[in-house]
């Protein structure tokens, strides 16, 4: 088996940074991943890119092509269909080994993970090439402050979630620049479900609409969309654990001894507990 996190969420909420962040980690922790660069019209990232889209078409290819007349969202969603009709590039250029490990990262237009069909043919590809998939849905954490922020942000992951039918894994992304306050009520919030937080805000949007929110909440409950890793990028810990639960998601190292998956922590009784 290979093995694939697409990294996935809106625009700005950290996806670029999260590779990067897993990136290091593994490499101080002595694991192999590589990262994949799907974003045709990044400008910057910090992470080695074993293959970037960028090769194969770039945001400004399609804007300075004089016959193709797009604006800038539906240049980003022609390369995106582009590398759809040339999954064999990105097949040859992956050019995977068993238990190889990569980590996607994908561009922030919302619409591609909602109702266009393109990761679910990212996904659908990968899986035929025998890869293990998860989704990792990145949600700012100033959107669980909010609750109609949350509550968009919610259905977009379950959106996303539903047409990729991948397993899913929601991460709440910059927990560091919260207050100590805001860390705690997010805490909290960690520990109780959707409806709670819908009932806590006294907003006057939500006043008149608090049937319709309750619903909401109660759909995300059902669909057990209430899990959310919190991610501190600054805190080894945090770190560590949401990776842990993102490999029990793609099944990494099943297979394998606990002393291979985590190559410094085979003394750490917390860790082997939490993989039984
Ligand atoms: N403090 C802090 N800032 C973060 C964190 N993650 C991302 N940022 C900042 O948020 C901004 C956006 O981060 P990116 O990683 O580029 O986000 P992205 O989702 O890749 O953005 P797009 O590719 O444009 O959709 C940057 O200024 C980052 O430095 C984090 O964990 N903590
Ligand atoms: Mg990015």
């Amino acid at each position: 088996m290979k093995y694939a996190q697409l990294v996935m969420g809106p625009a700005g909420s950290g996806k670029s940074t999260y590779c990067n962040t897993i990136y290091n980690h593994c490499l101080n922790v002595g694991r192999h991943v590589m990262c994949v660069n799907l974003d045709p019209a990044c400008e910057h990232f910090n992470y080695p890119a074993s293959v970037d889209i960028r090769d194969l078409i770039s945001l400004d290819d399609v804007l300075e092509d004089e016959e193709l007349t797009f604006g800038p969202n539906g240049a980003l969603v022609f390369c995106m269909e582009y590398l759809t009709q040339n999954f064999d590039w990105l097949h040859e250029h992956l050019n995977e080994g068993e238990d190889d490990y990569f980590i996607f990262d994908l561009p922030g237009q919302i619409e591609l993970y909602t109702h266009l069909p393109v990761m679910r043919q990212l996904a659908d590809a990968l899986r035929g090439w025998d890869f293990n998939v998860c989704s990792v849905f990145l949600i700012d954490t100033q959107f669980v402050l909010d609750s109609e922020k949350f509550v968009s942000g919610a259905l977009t992951a379950l959106s996303a979630m539903v047409s990729l039918e991948t397993p899913h894994v929601n991460v709440l992304t910059k927990m560091d620049m919260l207050s100590d306050e805001n860390r705690q009520l997010v805490e909290e919030f960690l520990e109780t479900d959707p409806s709670a937080l819908v009932e806590l805000d006294n907003h006057l949007w939500n006043e008149r609409h608090r049937a319709l929110t309750r619903s909401i909440a109660q759909i995300l409950e059902e669909y057990s969309l209430v899990k959310f890793l919190p991610l501190d990028s600054n805190d080894e810990d945090s770190i560590t654990e949401a990776l842990m639960v993102i490999d029990n998601t793609i099944q990494y190292g099943e297979d394998l001894e606990v002393k291979d998956r985590y190559p410094e922590e085979t003394d750490d009784q917390e860790t082997n507990d939490l993989n039984l």
